[in-house]
């Protein structure tokens, strides 16, 4: 039995555990002999027929918000808000800051659907399982991701509060051989040797630039490389210092993975990185990076990137950039 609540003052409607737990549904995921566990194409259609029987729309936008970031899928209107442990096949969030739940709604007018919580893999999730969502966006007819992220900035000119347009990474786990395409192909979702080149829409980031200058934030944003590492931790002076000579910009534990997957199914993705601490690369520091200075930071650059991230959409579309 399912059951729609009404929330206060939003107009939209939310599904939470508990109200849907009666759904019953198959699992055709696969396990393979000689890589475990995978989901098959079959398994995240079951996913994308339960959430088509819950929206009546199908969005075009996709929006993953970071650490302390969930406030973005507050720029929706009439949000239908349907918890990750209602959804068929889905993982759970496990981190503060990461509520767990999909948001479906219209963005500066647009079809919309953000995560409210992303997966990682110091969460004991396998890549492939992280960038799950991606694909069921995929599915469901989304063309344009936006990917946030809360990241420790390694470039020193950047200051906290500051914003990175995400021009390049640098997928170190993927050195490391751990990749989100690692196991079977299925080419419905894109070529076995996907190009990463492109990976970052180069006319998205010139508008972004325009934007932010704009609505005021012109000396609050740069551009530059994202690296992540597996985490839970934070970095070591002596691995923050390997990560500036390699030519990072910005250090994080996400984002890397969910490009690569996103342009493995031919998405138009669009990258930032709220810088919530800067990277300390002195022996003689005493400060110390926490998780809850990484939420605050995002809870007081809130109403700028809201801003932001609607009038930047909204320009995306009015232009035609990166419909194919
Ligand atoms: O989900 P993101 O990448 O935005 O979150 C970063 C990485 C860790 O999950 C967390 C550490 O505070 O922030
Ligand atoms: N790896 C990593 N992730 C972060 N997320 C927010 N800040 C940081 C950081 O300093 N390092």
């Amino acid at each position: 039995m399912s059951t729609l609540k009404f929330m206060n003052g939003h107009g939209g409607a939310k599904i939470t555990n508990g109200t849907i737990n009666g759904d019953a549904h198959v699992h055709k995921d696969v396990f393979h002999p000689e890589i475990g566990h995978r989901y098959t194409y079959e398994s995240l259609q079951e996913t994308v027929e339960f959430l088509r029987s819950k929206v009546p729309y199908l969005p075009e936008v996709g929006v993953i918000c970071g650490s302390g970031l969930g406030s973005l899928a507050e720029c929706l209107d009439n949000p239908i808000e349907i918890s990750y442990d209602c959804i068929p096949h889905f993982p759970r969030s496990t981190v503060k800051g990461h509520v767990g739940a999909l948001v479906f709604g219209f963005m500066s007018g647009l079809p919309t659907v953000c995560m409210k919580g992303r997966f990682h893999y110091y969460e004991g999730y396998p890549l492939w399982k992280c960038c799950m969502p991606i694909r069921i966006m995929k599915l469901l007819g989304v063309s344009h991701l936006f990917i946030t992220n809360a990241a420790g900035g390694l470039n020193p000119s950047f200051r906290v509060g500051d914003i990175m347009f995400v021009k390049d990474h640098i997928n170190l786990m993927g050195f490391a051989g751990n990749n989100p395409l690692q196991g079977p192909n299925d080419e419905r979702f894109g070529p076995r040797f996907p190009p990463m080149n492109q990976a970052y829409n180069r006319e998205i980031i010139k508008l972004a630039n325009k934007v932010a200058k704009d609505i005021g934030l012109g000396d609050r944003v740069h551009e530059g490389v994202y690296t992540c590492l597996g985490g839970p931790n934070f970095e070591t002076v002596a691995e923050l210092r390997m990560l500036q000579m390699l030519g990072a910009d910005a250090v994080g534990m996400s984002t890397v993975h969910e490009v690569i997957t996103a342009n493995h199914c031919d998405m138009t993705v669009f990258v930032f990185s709220l810088i919530t601490n800067e990277c300390i690369v002195e022996y003689e520091s005493l400060a110390k990076p926490s998780h809850e200075e990484v939420i605050d930071v995002g809870t007081q650059r809130e109403n700028s990137l809201k801003q932001f991230v609607k009038e930047l959409l909204k320009q995306i579309f009015e232009n035609r950039i990166g419909t194919k």
